[in-house]
């Protein structure tokens, strides 16, 4: 199938993920629908590109599904406050699990290539790194729900299915929902404010641009199957807000260590979800950006 001929919709496009797909389809001039729960908030998307879906509503899923008719769905769409998953049980696996199964049985009897975004928080913590083969077992409502969706998926025997676990999504977007550890530790410590960061919890962050490009790079190659998409180096996320500083050229001595027991939040965390990225590597050539280079992209000041 030719680029240019691609339709792709996307939902979620209010989220960080969703804005950025929206940007690059934009400047790359493929034909797109922006979806999102609440109205249009992209600044630079226009109203026409724009339509309100709530993926809970099956109704509503098949019905922009057939009219706009994509050659592509990216499912940028979830609750992502893992803490407020706790809470909030119904709506996030409503939105996680039954919202996968809505798109999934739209596009039955279709030639539509579903991309699903999932998640580092199906894995339990106790292995350092995980390769898209090792078995899952969540920890937390987000997690499980996540996971609920990849088993809708596997069970549903699609075949044109692409599922990318991500881990800790950072970028630059407009009037988020959810909270960037980076775009916020680099405006804490430019104020010169004190961060106590988690020494017990070691991620493999990922740069945003670097997701929409294995989604491209997706597209392009026709890639079916599980993939990891993350950055490239596992780190405490200590160690990551320690870069920030450096990167800042402030003094580290900002920076202080605590435990996730210190942290306190709600939802069990996995202590290590490093992602191995080597299959998504060799399949379609996905190359991450340096963390270092990453802070300029993301920095205000730049
Ligand atoms: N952020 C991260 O660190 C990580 C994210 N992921 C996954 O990546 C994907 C994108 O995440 P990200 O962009 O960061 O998430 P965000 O929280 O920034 O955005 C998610 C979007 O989903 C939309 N949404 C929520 N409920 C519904 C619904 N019922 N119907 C339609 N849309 C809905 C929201 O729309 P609205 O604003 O209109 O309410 C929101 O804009 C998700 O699948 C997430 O699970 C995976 C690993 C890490
Ligand atoms: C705000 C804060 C965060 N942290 C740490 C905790 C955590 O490891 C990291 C990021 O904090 P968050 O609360 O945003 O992280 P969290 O909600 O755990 O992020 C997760 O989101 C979902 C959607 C995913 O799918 C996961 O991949 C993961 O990215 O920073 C501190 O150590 N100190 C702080 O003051």
């Amino acid at each position: 199938m030719s680029q240019s001929k691609n339709r792709i919709l996307i939902t979620g496009s209010n989220g960080l993920l969703g804005q950025t797909l929206t940007k690059h389809f934009i400047e790359n001039q493929i034909e797109f629908l922006a979806t999102a729960n609440s109205e249009n908030k992209i600044s630079y998307c226009p109203d026409n590109d724009f339509r309100a879906l709530n993926i809970q509503n099956k109704e509503q899923v098949k019905e922009v599904i057939q009219e706009f008719n994509p050659t592509h769905i990216i499912n940028a769409a979830a609750m992502t406050n893992v803490d407020a998953c706790e809470d909030e049980v119904e709506r996030c696996f409503g939105v996680n699990a039954t919202g996968v199964k809505n798109i999934l049985e739209a596009i039955e009897n279709t030639e539509i290539h579903l991309i699903q975004i999932s998640t580092d928080f199906i894995f339990d913590g106790q292995k350092k790194s995980y390769s898209e083969e090792d078995t899952a077992n969540p920890l937390s409502n987000y997690g499980k729900s996540k996971w609920d969706g990849e088993q809708i998926i596997f069970k549903s025997g699609f075949e044109k299915v692409t599922i990318l676990r991500t881990s800790i999504v950072y970028g630059v977007g407009e009037k988020l929902n959810k909270g960037n550890i980076f775009n916020w530790s680099m405006q804490e410590l430019r104020k010169g404010n004190q961060l106590k960061i988690v020494n017990d919890q070691f991620r493999t962050p990922t740069f945003v641009e670097d997701l929409v490009q294995a989604c491209q790079k997706v597209i392009n190659s026709n890639s079916f199957g599980v993939y990891n998409i993350a950055g490239g180096d596992l780190k405490s996320m200590f160690d990551y807000i320690i870069l920030v500083a450096e990167y800042l050229k402030v003094d580290t001595d900002l920076v202080s260590a605590i435990t996730s027991k210190n942290l306190n939040q709600k939802a069990k965390r996995p202590i290590s979800s490093g992602l191995i990225i080597d299959k998504a590597k060799k399949g379609f050539d996905y190359n991450p950006t340096d963390f270092m280079v990453t802070l300029s992209k993301i920095d205000p000041e730049n």
